[in-house]
């Protein structure tokens, strides 16, 4: 069992939390980034955040744990493993959240799907509508992290969304970012902005 303080001490002890002035995969800007690979760099961690998420959907008979790639690789991996399932990855083809690599979900699955960081929750959306489009039974929705203050809105019931750690974080449009207007150099991390 872990409690969303020890989650929390986790990030803040591997300093996955940092502050600057952020360009997100969703294009909004940010003074707030968590650098999951910070803490899914130490796989004794990773191990130990995957097994409280499977923990929390032990009773939902799931099937297949399905992730986003990057992170979502090695959640689902190792939710997989607790859970003893099959665990497979998304990956964008031209921008666009695909299968490939021969994975198919049969339809009537109970998929979990698992996530890292949700900001605004359109790449987990975009993963919702992959499984969905194999008839996929979405079962539950695993996070580390929903920064987005409650907002993210999946089109899941809200009891099949689980996180381990809950943040409100200010997201700015970049017209309106502060930090532009003050000149604050931006940096960007993750794998979308990669060409
Ligand atoms: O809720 P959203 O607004 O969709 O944003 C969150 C997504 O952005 C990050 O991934 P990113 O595309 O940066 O790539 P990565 O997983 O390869 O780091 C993060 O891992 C989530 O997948
Ligand atoms: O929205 C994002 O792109 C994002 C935010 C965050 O805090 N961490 C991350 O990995 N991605
Ligand atoms: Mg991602």
């Amino acid at each position: 069992m872990m409690t969303e303080q020890e989650v929390k001490q986790l990030l803040i002890d591997t300093q996955a939390i940092l502050e600057g002035h952020f360009l997100l995969t969703s294009g909004l800007h940010s003074p707030m980034y968590v650098e999951k690979f910070n803490v899914l760099q130490h796989p004794k961690y990773t191990e130990r955040l995957c097994q409280e998420l499977a923990t929390r959907f032990k009773d939902q008979n799931v099937e297949l744990v399905i992730g986003p790639m990057t992170g979502g690789i090695l959640l689902a991996h190792e939710v997989g493993k607790a859970l003893g399932t099959r665990a497979i990855f998304t990956e964008r083809e031209k921008g666009v959240m695909t299968l490939r690599r021969g994975f198919r979900i049969e339809p009537g699955t109970r998929v979990l799907i698992v996530e890292d960081i949700v900001t605004t929750g359109g790449s987990v959306r975009e993963v919702v509508d992959v499984v969905k489009a194999s008839q996929g039974e979405i079962v539950g929705v695993g996070l580390l992290v929903n920064r987005s203050g409650g907002k993210a809105d999946f089109g899941i019931p809200n009891d099949k969304v689980q996180a381990l750690l809950n943040l409100t974080v200010p997201t700015y449009q970049p017209e309106e970012c502060p930090l532009c207007k003050d000149s604050v150099p931006m940096t960007e991390r993750g794998s979308k902005h990669i060409k």
